[in-house]
């Protein structure tokens, strides 16, 4: 069993050994064409652009919450061993391990119905160091109240429906916790209207004076990027993160590089902070706001100044970025020898008046399944497995951020760069 809490569904499929054992009998060209039959025979109708089966209305994985709950369920022991070692990698040689959270953690969320799993990354041990081990805490979850609530109850309801989450981040000793972008409200930017506006808070407005005070309680740094307005210049919005310290101070803010192209765009611009890298009691922290993600010349800087944990707070959907989601992050984790903590919102939003995409479809009034699935990724290329995709959930992970440097002394990437080069080429195209 390889979370701490765990839910399975009741399927169960017959173990894919029998379809390999099947395969050796057949000629490539027929196991192509059985593949999709072969699938089905053990549950696991393969999925296309275009085929919902594996994405019932519960927003399941063919009735599992994550790809991890499906292998484990469906493949032999020995068989999901394998897999996993492709799929999530090794740490220090060993598959990612799960370890178990004191009991007033896993009671709140038998509670509160949210997912938790918890797991550790390992690194060498150094000589002349002492391991420098961080508990990390990545919180995703859904909206409180419908979107046509009234705002402030909105809001409210979403401090409500976090703070137990946050209390077994807490009772989890959790050192560093990120809340998902924009995580006081829906993600009404998708359809343009201004009166999301309303939702904007000052830096040190509502929701960061109720995480100051949970920040004091645990003595935990936490990262909670809202919808800020910038009142002393020009009220002008931003999409930022703001840093609050294990002593409820505010630490610093981070406004999203990268804005995209859809929705967002109209609300607020690029921001204005560069890359900064804020210096906590448990190690360098930086913030890359979703759409970020996808530019990786922005995790380079964040690594560039000396990150050692890169948080990426997102809102997307599985139209959008499903298919990037567990690459982007690990690949920039690798390139750039730091952890990164991925999160994502989950659910529905249902907007009360329809809108488009600007893609060519009918006009509908939910933007699309915001599938969760929030992670880390390590840099020696190890994961975690992903929350579920469709509950609230807390992720929490060890993380010896000796790592980081030792796979620096490993690889080299910043040593054998040609930073130098690429400063010339971009020196002739901007
Ligand atoms: N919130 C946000 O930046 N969404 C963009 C979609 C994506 O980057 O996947």
């Amino acid at each position: 069993m390889l979370s701490v809490h765990v839910h399975y569904q009741t399927h169960h499929f017959s173990p894919l050994t029998l379809v390999s054992k099947k395969r050796e009998t057949e000629t490539e060209t027929e196991m192509e064409r059985n593949e999709e039959e072969i699938g089905r025979e053990n549950g696991l109708a393969l999925a296309t652009e275009n085929d919902s089966s594996s994405n019932s209305n519960d927003h399941s994985i063919c009735g599992f919450e994550s790809l991890h709950h499906l292998l484990c369920a469906s493949l032999s022991p020995q068989v999901f061993q394998e897999v996993k070692r492709l799929l999530w990698g090794l740490n220090c040689g060993r598959a990612v391990e799960p370890i178990s959270l004191p009991d007033p953690a896993k009671a709140l969320s038998s509670k509160h119905d949210f997912d938790l799993q918890a797991f550790c990354f390992h690194a060498d041990k150094e000589l002349l160091r002492e391991p420098r081990i961080v508990r990390v805490g990545l919180i995703q979850n859904s909206i409180a109240l419908p979107t046509t609530a009234p705002f402030l109850d909105q809001k409210r309801a979403i401090f409500q429906k976090v703070r137990p989450i946050i209390d077994a981040a807490g009772a989890a000793g959790v050192n560093v916790l990120c809340l998902q972008e924009a995580w006081i409200m829906p993600y009404g930017f998708c359809t343009l209207e201004k009166r999301w506006c309303e939702l904007a808070e000052p830096v040190d407005g509502e929701s960061t004076q109720f995480l100051q005070d949970l920040a004091r309680k645990y003595n935990m740094v936490i990262v909670s990027p809202i919808l800020e307005r910038d009142l002393k210049h020009g009220e002008t919005l931003w999409n930022t993160a703001v840093i609050i310290g294990s002593h409820g101070n505010i630490i610093g803010k981070h406004r999203k590089n990268h804005i995209p192209l859809i929705g967002e765009s109209t609300y607020y611009t690029e921001g204005n902070t560069g890359h900064p890298v804020f210096e906590t009691a448990y190690g360098k922290i930086a913030v890359n706001i979703c759409y970020g993600k996808h530019h990786p010349l922005n995790w380079l800087a964040f690594g560039l100044n000396g990150a050692e944990l890169v948080f990426n707070p997102s809102a997307t959907i599985r139209q959008f970025s499903e298919q990037m989601w567990p690459v982007e992050a690990r690949n920039a984790a690798i390139a750039n020898s730091y952890f990164v903590g991925s999160i994502n919102r989950v659910g529905n939003e249902v907007f009360p008046n329809p809108f488009t995409s600007g893609d060519g479809k009918p006009q509908h009034t939910d933007f699309g399944h915001f599938y969760g699935s929030s992670h880390f990724s390590a840099p020696d290329g190890s994961c975690t497995p992903s929350l579920s995709r469709y509950r609230d959930g807390l992720i929490i992970s060890d993380m010896d951020l000796n790592l980081c440097r030792q796979l620096k002394d490993k690889w080299g990437f910043l040593m054998t760069s040609r930073y130098e080069l690429y400063a010339e080429l971009l020196g002739l195209v901007c």
